[in-house]
């Protein structure tokens, strides 16, 4: 990874209140914590008031709902380990967000949450999507927790944002590879959030965060919640 700007000092702490939005990641060799990290520094550099700890789901284990429902605005990411499938069944990102993707839905069992209020819970909340995968190795499999995350939460009833153009990766499939919205029609495909790949590419990985950060602020991501679907944007199913 490149740094941030040598100028950038990360603030302690925004305000006394909890900050609306939040990085939530999971990882099994660190490189989407240190992703994580860095969409940190760049909200910051954006002026977002933002949680200055990521949140490792592996640590929440049991208490993700809660800990989603605390925010309005949340960042997820996830490493891809869809060859690993066949060894544990149904691993695709190796930590807690399988859980999610394997429809226990927000790892609710010992919050006693039912599927209505996980539903609740994600019904309108805005969400964007990241994740670490490796172009090269896994050409049809890239970054495919990415899309599959964003469709488990966009199925709930979230408001999924983050969506970049396939520009400059050479993988020939991927679940996060959806119809953009803006073209329906035209079947234009785009990536449904940030696609990384530190083991092929880790020069572009720094200029990639900061691009998708800039156009999350753009598109009104982090825009205060009106109690109101966001104008031209779907939510369930899209
Ligand atoms: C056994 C194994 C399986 C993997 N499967 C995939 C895959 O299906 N798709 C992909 O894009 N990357 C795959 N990768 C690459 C990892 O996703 C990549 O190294 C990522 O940066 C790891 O992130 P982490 O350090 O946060 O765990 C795999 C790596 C290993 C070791």
């Amino acid at each position: 990874f490149l740094p941030p700007p040598a100028s950038f000092v990360r603030p302690a702490s925004q305000t006394a209140l909890p900050a609306r939005v939040s990085v939530f990641f999971g990882t099994v060799t660190g490189t989407t914590q240190e992703a994580a990290n860095m969409i940190i520094d760049e909200l910051f550099v954006q002026g977002v008031d933002c949680h200055p700890e990521a949140v490792c789901v592996d640590d929440i284990l049991g208490s993700l709902a809660p800990a989603f429902a605390a925010h309005d605005t949340i960042i997820c990411g996830a490493p891809s380990y869809h060859n690993m499938r066949g060894v544990a069944d149904a691993e695709q990102t190796g930590t807690s967000w399988d859980n999610v993707l394997n429809h226990d839905l927000l790892c609710n069992n010992e919050c006693n949450l039912d599927d209505d209020a996980v539903k609740r819970v994600l019904r309108g909340k805005r969400i964007a999507c990241f994740g670490s995968g490796d172009q090269v190795n896994y050409p049809e499999d890239f970054c495919n927790a990415v899309g599959e995350l964003h469709s488990v939460f966009s199925s709930l009833g979230a408001y999924m944002f983050g969506s970049m153009p396939l520009d400059g990766y050479s993988f020939s499939k991927s679940a996060a590879v959806k119809e953009s919205r803006a073209n329906r029609g035209g079947r234009n495909m785009e990536s449904c959030g940030l696609l990384l790949d530190n083991e092929s590419q880790p020069d572009l990985t720094y200029a990639r965060v900061k691009a998708w950060v800039k156009k999350l602020v753009r598109d009104g991501f982090f825009a205060a919640p009106d109690g109101e679907q966001p104008p031209g944007l779907a939510s369930a199913g899209a």
